[in-house]
């Protein structure tokens, strides 16, 4: 057993994160008003200040009451962002942020994200399994590393003078530099990680000032070892080797807090041995999403972690159903045997960081009382941990919460709607038919004869900018203040406006726009049984951006019911249905139906977890084949459905990959298989690492996929061509996640690399996503470039 280090204990509960947006999203109203000029930086801090003792004055309450115990994950934006600016690996494409004394501040810090007027933001990213984003670091051997920014400092010693000492958080050095990108300039096969040695330096300088400042402890997040990366095994494991040498060399309390090295969303696997022989004083595991080692393995792999602190995440913190109290305790119960025979402490957490999931169901008063029961947000996953840690103190004192939580869950399997039989009749009926189309040459040639479409066919991916004119009229038909007759009329309104619009500007395939949709998963949410939804149960997806996740408890199928809109249309269950005919009532041009996708319906819901999600899926795809059914009857040619969501829920390890990929694909094309041939599917994907799931993407038989390319500057077209993708596609060449309107000339270049890699009559025109959250003056001003870059992109374009 190796020496026990001379660090304060580590408290017996925790959380390894908490949201940060706010109750009622503080942080997004205050980021945006600051952003619009609307607010001083000292209003924004004073706001950020507001936000981050409120959360410790919450999480104090629900019972994280020892010092270090309540994490500091507060953010103006994102963790790996402000991980960046403390080490000060500013992109050198953006020239000097840095102050004369060498710090970032707050507008810098901005400008990383959000871009300027000469340079692209950071790219962005899906951070592991989640649907939260990240900034993508871009480190090459020019990259310079320096302390320059000590908020995390500050954030501690603002909770400290308000009598609370928290758990300072960082992205750790190995996951730092795993996730970021090579560098513009960087040498062809340059790895962010081969600068490791340099960036540990500043670290070390950052612990010692939070060490100086008193922390106790810090949290570095290293979830890159739980996920099979570009990097091999095998490097990562030497990676944390060296990195911890470095960081815990230094006495603990006088040079450095001591360390907890958490490693949520997975099992360590094969980093186990890095992590446990590394000096760091505590690991948090994911001991949910993770297992337990076999009762015949469990004694060595304790072995491994003498003399430290396991923290063991057994509540999920990303989803919101509530914990198997049972089942945690006894996962705790055989961990605390292994610590007294191998000399580890243990302490309860969650298994990831809960800003994954909303603050607090009770506030969701509106939810039927049994529905609440079966859930836990991050207030009652706090509670949950409190619970679990009282039972490793006294199991008594823990003995009814831990029954009520056994009885709740019990009926939740007996509830009524939970398993419908109509519904699981017909998807234990599908057979293999139920999940093809004819060949796509058959599909294109009957296409060809209905659509009738230029080179290079522009369009966009659904949504038009939401005014507040009509989130307005949302809100007041909710309130009751106008009635459905009232509402129809005014997104009608505005879907003329749309389509006027794009006539005017000249695309050639339109859309309605949207307005009608509040988000694009909840709207299907609200229109589908099996699901409910929040009224306050917002999650960061990223930046000041919240999503808010539907709740999936039940068997899906369309409503039977009238709904309460379009009189007597409304006799019939669809969702979409009156409003796509609607639009192409008013031009000649096609429009697309716009559907939701089967995967990304479950991705950005809080999916029921007591089935398979292969079963789920199948339940919605079978949904969504009947509104395109409908629609095709209702005139429309062009069908989308959206999956930007398939590459996030892809398993973090290899070896799970290939049967999640089977069941995605399949719900896919079993919602788009019953479509007529001269029907054309799209599918529309926003993120840019294609290459990963190309085969996914090629099996989901789409005829056109839209895809993120511009924020990549069109790196996608080369997987395209290397991976001979046979299909229509349309890489985005308009980032619309920055208000930055590119230029025609811009988006000329951007064509002309594509048609370079991927034959003309391939390629399709379009922004990298919807336009719902941006300004109409910048989407206008995009739009007409975007179609005048493509008429001139057409001069002298040969196509075969
Ligand atoms: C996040 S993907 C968005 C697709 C949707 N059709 C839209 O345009 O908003
Ligand atoms: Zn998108």
């Amino acid at each position: 057993m190796t020496a026990q280090h001379a660090s304060a204990l580590f408290p017996s509960a925790t959380v390894l994160g908490y949201p940060r947006i706010g109750r009622r999203r503080e942080l997004k109203k205050a980021v945006e008003a600051y952003w619009s000029g609307k607010i001083s930086q000292a209003e924004l801090q004073g706001a950020a200040e507001a936000i981050q003792l409120a959360t410790v004055g919450r999480l104090a309450e629900l019972g994280l009451t020892g010092p270090s115990a309540i994490p500091g994950t507060f953010s103006l934006y994102d963790q790996v962002l402000d991980t960046l600016v403390a080490v000060g690996a500013v992109p050198s494409r953006f020239g000097t942020l840095h102050d004369a004394d060498g710090r970032l501040g707050v507008d810098a810090y901005f400008t990383l994200a959000r871009g300027n007027a000469e340079q692209q933001p950071l790219e962005m990213t899906k951070w592991f399994d989640t649907n939260y984003h990240y900034l993508v670091p871009e480190i090459g051997p020019e990259t310079e590393f320096s302390l320059s920014s000590e908020r995390v400092v500050e954030e501690f010693a603002l909770a400290k003078a308000h009598g609370t000492v928290t758990r300072p958080y960082l992205v750790g050095p190995v996951t730092f530099l795993a996730l970021a990108k090579a560098s513009d300039g960087a040498p062809e096969g340059f790895s962010p990680l081969s600068r490791l040695d340099d960036i540990l330096p500043v670290y070390t300088q950052l612990l010692e000032k939070l060490a100086a400042a008193g922390a106790e402890w810090v949290q570095l997040d290293e979830p890159a070892l739980v996920a099979d990366l570009a990097t091999p095994a095998s490097e990562l494991s030497a990676a944390v080797g060296r990195a911890y040498a470095a960081l815990t060399a230094g006495a603990v309390g006088a040079q450095r807090p001591a360390i907890l090295l958490s490693a949520p969303y997975g099992g360590l696997g094969e980093q186990t041995a890095a992590v446990a022989a590394s000096g760091v004083e505590a690991v948090a595991l994911d001991l949910f999403k993770g297992a337990l080692p076999s009762d015949a393995e469990l004694s060595a792999w304790a072995a491994q972690f003498a003399g430290k602190t396991v923290v063991a995440g057994v509540v999920d913190g990303h989803n919101i159903w509530r914990n198997d109290l049972a089942a945690s305790a006894a996962k705790l119960d055989s961990l605390r045997a292994a610590g007294e025979r191998h000399g580890f402490a243990l302490a309860v957490s969650t298994s990831t960081s809960t800003f994954h999931v909303p603050h607090d169901v009770d506030e969701e008063v509106q939810l039927d009382a049994e529905l609440r029961s079966w859930l836990a947000f991050a207030d009652q996953k706090v509670r949950e941990v409190a619970t679990l840690a009282d039972h490793l103190a006294d199991p008594a004192s823990a003995k009814d919460a831990i029954e009520e939580a056994t009885r709740v869950i019990a009926t939740r399997a007996q509830a009524p709607g939970v398993r419908r039989p109509e519904v699981r009749e017909r998807t234990s009926a599908l057979t293999d038919a139920d999940f093809s189309r004819s060949d796509y040459a058959v599909r294109t040639q009957a296409q060809g004869a209905v659509l009738d479409l230029p080179p290079l066919p522009t369009t966009t991916i659904g949504s038009f900018p939401q005014t507040a004119e009509v989130r307005g009229a949302r809100a007041r038909l909710n309130r009751g203040a106008i009635d459905a007759a009232e509402y129809e009329q005014l997104m009608k309104d505005e879907i003329k406006r749309v389509i006027e619009l794009q006539e005017e500007l000249g695309f050639d395939v339109l859309v309605h726009g949207e307005p009608e949709r509040n988000d694009m998963v909840q709207y299907f949410a609200e229109h589908l049984d099996g699901f409910d939804v929040t009224v306050h149960g917002w999650v960061q997806s990223y930046g000041s951006r919240c999503t808010r996740p539907s709740i999936l408890w039940g068997d899906v199928s369309r409503q039977a019911g009238p709904s309460i809109l379009w009189g007597d249309a409304s006799s019939c269950s669809a969702i979409t249905v009156p409003w796509a005919a609607y639009a192409q009532s008013l031009t000649e041009k096609p429009v697309k139906g716009m559907l939701t996708g089967p995967v990304t319906i479950l991705a950005w819901s809080f999916v029921r977890d007591d089935q398979p999600l292969a079963e789920t899926a199948n339940q919605v795809a079978l949904a969504l084949r009947d509104e395109i059914a409908d629609l095709e009857a209702a005139g429309i040619k062009i069908i989308q459905v959206d999956e930007p969501a398939l590459r996030e829920l892809l398993p973090l390890r290899r070896a799970d990959q290939a049967a999640y990929l089977d069941w995605s694909v399949k719900s896919f094309r079993l919602a788009t298989a019953g479509a007529a041939d001269a029907t054309q599917v799209h599918t529309h994907l926003c993120y840019s690492e294609f290459g990963v799931i190309i085969d996914a993407i090629d099996g989901l038989d789409a005829d056109v996929t839209s895809i993120e390319a511009a924020r990549s500057r069109m790196e996608v077209v080369n997987d395209l061509e290397s991976h001979g993708f046979g299909r229509g596609v349309g890489p985005g060449v308009y980032d619309i996640h920055s208000p930055r309107v590119p230029g025609q000339g811009e988006i000329e270049e951007l064509l002309a690399t594509a048609v370079e890699h991927v034959p003309a009559r391939q390629i399709w025109v379009n922004p990298d996503c919807g336009l719902k959250t941006r300004g109409y003056e910048e989407t206008e001003a995009s739009l007409r470039n975007l179609v005048e870059a493509t008429k001139a992109a057409r001069v002298g374009l040969t196509v075969v």
